[in-house]
């Protein structure tokens, strides 16, 4: 059946660390959404792409290699190409950070053609409260883990939601691969 492939522990601590330090010297945009504006009661985080951020490509060759293992290995989806910066996403209690249930397939030109997405784990989970990202690949729906460096990947047509953080702050990271259209 399909459903969300965890991967523990894909970056290390350090690692979290030092994205999170790279993406805080940058400017960040309030979240805009799949094809729509700024929308607080859907969203709220402020976004930072990662390809605008020096010192961060690693980032990306190490994402490929996750989604490409994943891939062969849990869905065997048809993929040809990354077409989107990965994102980091901040999500605060201050601002009621939040997402609610959503897929990430939308109808413009390039989130129509999303099939995975991969959401990594930024932060210590004792940085923050609430801020789990939920997934329903079914009747049920799994939390993910809030480990600081495990991956979680799904398809990106699968509903999720991130709960409001209570307390603290939150980062993640997201990236999607793209293909074409399902059929
Ligand atoms: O922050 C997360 O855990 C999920 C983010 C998300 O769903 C998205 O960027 O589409
Ligand atoms: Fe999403």
């Amino acid at each position: 059946m399909l459903s969300m492939h965890t991967i523990p522990q894909a970056f290390s601590v350090g690692e979290c660390d030092a994205i999170v330090a790279a993406i805080s010297q940058a400017p960040s945009d309030p979240a805009l959404l799949v094809g729509r504006n700024r929308d607080h009661n859907m969203r709220s985080a402020d976004l930072v792409w990662t390809d605008e951020v020096e010192g961060l490509a690693w980032v990306m060759d190490r994402l490929i290699d996750l989604v490409r293992v994943a891939n062969r290995d849990h869905f065997g989806f048809d993929l040809t190409a990354f077409e989107e910066s990965p994102q980091v996403a901040i999500y605060r209690a201050s601002a009621a950070g939040h997402f609610v249930w959503h897929s990430d397939i939308g109808g413009g030109p390039i989130s129509a053609k999303r099939k995975l997405t991969l959401v990594l784990q930024l932060s210590q989970p004792e940085d923050y409260e609430g801020g789990t990202l939920e997934v329903m690949p079914g009747a049920q729906v799994l939390e993910a883990s809030r480990a600081q460096g495990c991956v979680t990947v799904f398809p990106s047509f699968m509903l999720h939601q991130v709960t409001p953080v209570r307390s603290g702050v939150r980062h993640s990271l997201t990236v999607w691969a793209h293909g074409p259209a399902f059929r």
